[in-house]
């Protein structure tokens, strides 16, 4: 008999075996895919298929026992044919050349299908925060600042939070940047604290976005939301506001997770408990004795699944096995291609991550304007005027859909590229 450990490499190449986990490969497929679809040509294809620019840098940091650290660190730039690239910075020990790459186009495609002004960016380091010191992070963050410094900026490209990032440290980041550049620029960065220039509503954004794609996919299938089990992989900041928007909802949160594991109750967990023990990291779990695994999570009977933590979560190996009959996702990338099929195939509603987790850039947008007139929103007009994106966005999705007999995933792709596609036929790049 094979053990554990020699099962799981079998069932690992298999895997590979049977479907791509490159996140850009994919991408890239699907970008292919979109553009035939829409009948662009095979030049529109060579020049959306890759960033424009991609800047690795290497960035020292003194550490707080003396020696000095070298992080390494990117920052892409899919394309600003629309305008100044935008998207998040995430902090990762996972954090690869391609992943940002394939986040960046991601960027441009949400920005298409919200018909923001922007094109896609996205920039990551290769760093641990969990195991940094709030003063090692605080030069980090400066130093990835300095070594960008000459392809960002207001009007050229406007990083934002992510994986592991925060408020806090796009502070640190918009006063670095003001110092580089000697005056003031809010607007350099999005997702600060609001004494700052953040926008209120930046915060929920991306869950509340999640929460109108939940809501209206629910509409979709035929049935309500109110008592409807909620699952949610993921306790940071999408994962953790959208348990809370669920449960005020009316639904039921059977389960949620962080990165070591996740809890269960068929009878709804206490959200504000949760809420109340989670860390700066999204986690929780380490409290309880008896916890589940992530995969275990994912395959729960449940009615609405919400990835929310990382990518490639749901693949070839464990699509079969998924109850939800709608999966929305929060998380960038968690649905492999093969997994996407399988999962249409098998008649679950599963609506992409390009659309479902638009709500944070949108909300960017809305602060980076605040920024630029110095006339600040309350709360109620965010939300509002990030309702009315969403809802929109998602008809338009579900509608291109069924027009040409595609799934959400294809269909976001035709809708998100079409913009990019447009903004640089017009410049005469193609
Ligand atoms: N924060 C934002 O505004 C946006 C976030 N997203 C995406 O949503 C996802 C979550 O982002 P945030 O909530 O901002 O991050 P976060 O850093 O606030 O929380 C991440 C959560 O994922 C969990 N996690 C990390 N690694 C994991 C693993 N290997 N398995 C299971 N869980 C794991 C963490 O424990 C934590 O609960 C990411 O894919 C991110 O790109 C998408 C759009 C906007
Ligand atoms: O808020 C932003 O500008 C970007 C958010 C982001 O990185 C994402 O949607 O993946």
């Amino acid at each position: 008999m094979p053990n554990n450990t020699v099962v799981n490499a079998i069932e690992k190449d298999q895997q590979k075996e049977q479907e791509s986990l490159n996140l850009f490969y994919s991408t890239q497929t699907v970008i292919q895919k979109a553009l035939n679809k829409l009948g662009y040509t095979q030049e529109m294809y060579e020049l959306l298929k890759d960033p424009i620019r991609m800047l690795t840098v290497r960035i020292p940091v003194r550490m707080d026992d003396g020696t000095v650290q070298i992080f390494t660190g990117y920052r892409s730039q899919h394309n600003d044919a629309v305008g100044p690239t935008k998207g998040g910075v995430r902090f990762h020990p996972e954090v690869d050349e391609e992943e940002v790459k394939a986040l960046s186009i991601w960027m441009s495609l949400k920005c298409g299908i919200t018909d923001l002004p922007y094109g896609g960016g996205k920039g990551g380091i290769i760093c641990d925060p969990r195991k940094m010191s709030f003063r090692e992070l605080e030069r980090l963050s400066r130093g990835y600042v300095r070594a960008i410094s000459q392809i960002v900026g207001p009007t050229k490209d406007i990083p934002a939070p992510d994986v592991y990032t925060n408020s806090q440290i796009m502070a640190w980041m918009m006063d670095e940047y003001s110092r580089l550049r000697e005056f003031d620029s809010p607007g350099f960065i999005t997702g600060k604290p609001i004494v700052l220039g953040g926008s209120k509503g930046r915060e929920t954004a991306t869950a509340r976005g999640v929460t109108i794609c939940v809501e209206e996919a629910v509409k979709k299938k035929g049935f309500e939301l109110q008592g409807a089990r909620v699952v949610i992989q993921g306790f940071g900041n999408a994962g953790s506001y959208l348990a809370k928007f669920m449960h005020d909802a009316g639904a039921k949160v059977i389960a949620v997770s962080d990165v070591y594991g996740g809890v269960h109750d068929p009878n709804g967990l206490d959200i504000d408990y949760l809420l109340d023990r989670r860390d700066s990291f999204g986690t929780f779990s380490k409290i309880f004795e008896h916890t589940i695994s992530n995969s275990e999570l994912l395959e729960l009977d449940c009615d609405i699944l919400v990835p929310a933590a990382i990518s490639n979560q749901i693949t070839a190996l464990n699509a079969a096995n998924i109850k939800a009959k709608i999966v929305v996702e929060a998380a960038n990338g968690p649905t492999t291609l093969e997994a996407t099929t399988i999962l249409t195939e098998r008649g679950v509603l599963l609506v992409p991550d390009i659309l479902a987790s638009a709500g944070g850039v949108t909300v960017s947008y809305f602060e980076w304007v605040q920024n630029n007139q110095g006339y600040y929103w309350s709360e109620e007009e965010v939300d509002d005027k990030l309702s009315r994106v969403m809802i929109h966005s998602f008809e338009n999705i579900y509608q291109t859909a069924a027009l040409h007999r595609v799934d959400m995933r294809l269909a976001a792709y035709m809708v998100g590229i079409k913009k990019v596609a447009e903004a640089a036929r017009f410049r005469g790049w193609v």
